[in-house]
Order: C-alpha cells, then sequence, then structure tokens
C-alpha cells in the first residue's frame, strides 16, 4: 500500500498574472502563447510597462498546480521543489502547506536566493503568455528529489519545464530511475510547445524506450511526433507511451487507455484564461486514475475542472470548487 497517489517534481513559480493586448507583444516583443524563459531585468521592464494595479499573485509552477489539484480533490501528493529564503519562497512554502501537499523543505532550510516568479499575460482571447525567471528553481536538481516519497507513490509526475538545464534533466532521469524501481508507474508533462520544439533531445532521454503516462497538447503532440494531423500523431504516441492524454482545448481531449482511444467531451464555459488548464486536466486526471475511477470518468472530471480553470483568472481552484466538481462527477 502507497502513501501517496502522486509525488511530483518541477518548478516553483509565483505567478503574477495581467490582462494585456496582442498591441502590447507587438511593441515589447514578446513571442505570444508561449512560455519564454528571461532575465530578472527583463521581466520587471515588462511588469512596469503593464499596469501594475490589476495584478494577481498566486502560487503556480505546472507540476505544483496539478500536485496541488491531486490534493484538492482528495488525493495524498508530495511535491519536491525549490525556492528561496525570500518573501515569495515563504509564501510558496504556506501555500503547498495550505494545499494540503506534503513537502520536505521548511522556513528554516531555504536558501539564500530569488525565488522565481512567472509573468504571466493574458490576451483578451483567453491566451496565456508566459516570459518565467526561473530563480533559484533553476538549481532544481537530484537534491531536491525526495527519493522515499517517489518510492511511496502509485504515480511520479514529471514537469517537462525541467529540460530546460542539465541539473533539471539529471533530476528528471533520477527520479525516473528510482520510481521504475519501486514500482511506482512514471507520468511526464511536456508542458509547452516551446519545451518540445527547442528540447526534444532531452525528452527523447527521458522517456527512454517508454513512460507510463504522458500528458501533451495537440500541437506539442504533433511536434513531438514529427507529424503534421493528430490521426497520425497519437498512432505514433503509442511508441513513446503505454497511455496517454492528449488535450485539444475547447474540443475537449482524447485518452489513449493502452487499448483504445476514449473521447472527451468539452464542457462549455466562457474561456478567461487558459493558465492551468493542461495542469488541473493532469492533476484532476491523476487523482481519477489513483482514487479506483476509470479512464473515461477520470477524463470527464479533468475534462470539467479544466474547463473551471479557464473561466477564471489563476491555476488553481478553490476547494469548494474542486468539492462541487467531484460531486457533480457523482451526482
Ligand atoms: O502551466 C501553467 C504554469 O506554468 C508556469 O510554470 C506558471 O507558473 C503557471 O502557473
Amino acid at each position: 500500500m502507497k502513501k501517496y497517489d502522486v509525488t511530483g517534481i518541477g518548478n516553483a513559480l509565483v505567478d503574477i498574472e495581467f490582462k494585456v493586448t496582442d498591441q502590447f507583444f507587438f511593441e515589447n516583443g514578446v513571442e505570444k502563447g508561449l512560455m519564454t524563459l528571461v532575465d530578472e531585468e527583463r521581466q520587471n521592464s515588462l511588469m512596469n510597462v503593464i499596469n501594475a494595479t490589476e495584478a494577481k499573485k498566486q502560487a503556480g509552477g505546472s507540476a505544483a498546480n496539478s500536485i496541488v489539484a491531486v490534493s484538492q480533490f482528495g488525493g495524498k501528493s508530495f511535491y519536491c521543489f525549490r525556492v528561496a529564503n525570500d518573501e515569495l519562497g515563504h509564501f510558496y512554502l504556506q501555500d503547498l502547506n495550505d494545499s494540503g501537499v506534503d513537502i520536505a523543505l521548511v522556513p528554516e532550510r531555504l536558501e539564500n536566493g530569488i525565488t522565481g516568479k512567472c509573468l504571466v499575460m493574458v490576451t483578451e482571447d483567453s491566451e496565456r503568455t508566459m516570459n518565467t525567471f526561473l530563480g533559484i528553481t533553476q538549481n532544481f536538481s537530484v537534491k531536491d528529489v525526495h527519493e522515499s516519497a517517489i518510492k511511496d507513490s502509485k504515480y511520479l509526475f514529471i514537469e517537462g519545464y525541467l529540460v530546460t538545464s542539465p541539473n533539471g534533466k539529471e533530476a528528471m532521469l533520477y527520479s525516473k530511475k528510482v520510481a521504475e524501481g519501486a514500482g511506482t508507474k512514471v507520468a511526464l508533462t511536456f508542458s509547452d510547445p516551446a519545451m518540445v520544439k527547442y528540447f526534444k533531445a532531452n525528452f527523447d532521454d527521458v522517456i527512454g524506450p517508454s513512460v507510463d503516462l504522458l500528458f501533451a497538447n495537440e500541437e506539442e503532440a504533433m511536434l513531438y511526433t514529427s507529424k503534421d494531423n493528430l490521426a497520425e500523431a497519437r498512432e505514433e504516441m503509442k511508441k513513446y507511451a503505454r497511455h496517454f492524454v492528449i488535450t485539444m482545448g475547447k474540443n475537449g481531449a482524447m485518452i489513449f487507455d493502452g487499448d483504445t482511444f476514449i473521447d472527451i467531451e468539452p464542457y462549455k464555459t466562457t474561456a478567461i484564461d487558459s493558465n492551468g488548464a493542461g495542469d488541473m486536466f493532469a492533476g484532476a486526471f491523476l487523482y481519477g486514475i489513483t482514487n479506483g475511477h476509470s479512464y473515461a470518468s477520470s477524463g470527464k472530471l479533468a475534462s470539467m475542472a479544466s474547463s473551471k480553470i479557464v473561466s477564471q483568472f489563476g491555476p488553481r481552484l478553490k476547494w469548494h470548487e474542486a468539492k462541487e466538481i467531484l460531486a457533480r462527477l457523482n451526482p
């Protein structure tokens, strides 16, 4: 019997989220729709141009968002991450504690440095564009990986953003090895099309012969498999993962359960902010499959939860919202 449903590894970032226009991207040389790594100076100068009074500050980080979702739906989760001994680092620790996620870091053990920040810019079409200053999370390494938590989990969940650094990639490989040696299943998310575009070779190394579960959106699936249509991409994906999920935004998702494809219906909503929608899908799905739900039922939960996320600002649900969604799944 494993103690945790899911242990995650990934970046710890505090999101600072603003509404912007396409014109702002044009005038400031920002590439829309992607996550771009920037230094703190560039991040600050962009924030100075934006109207700071409308900012929303919230704990984020892709895998962290998913791990918090597991906990909010009632699962047991653990997160491996790195923040600094600064105001945002303490804010982040408090957030994970309040979210019911088990962690190894305590305030007394935080190192000096700057906690990572993600400038999330949301346009009227609800698309999220991120300029991320990694700060101390760029040093995330095997030292931050909690071996015993991985061994005591049903799933290890690996954030794809870690492929950008040698130490991040090493931590991915190490965690996967620990998981495989302990009978813990390995789930990986590509995180962002830019990661697949620029770091495909690193993903090849991490995936190795295959992983148990892979999360991708349509663009990532096509980029990774070098196919220009989803029908071929999904067939090709079978080579890399025993099970996988391809999210398709307002068209729902498709799940490969190891045998057949399951179509997951979208839930209609007024889209405000797509930040964290994929993370929520992954977190809710992982909660489902580790808590006795079928793939179809877990996909339905994930679809309901991610549609709720896009209907509001920020990547996370409130506790009562998670409970309400779960109640709608099992009326
Ligand atoms: O996937 C969304 C998340 O990615 C980035 O890591 C941001 O922190 C944001 O919360």
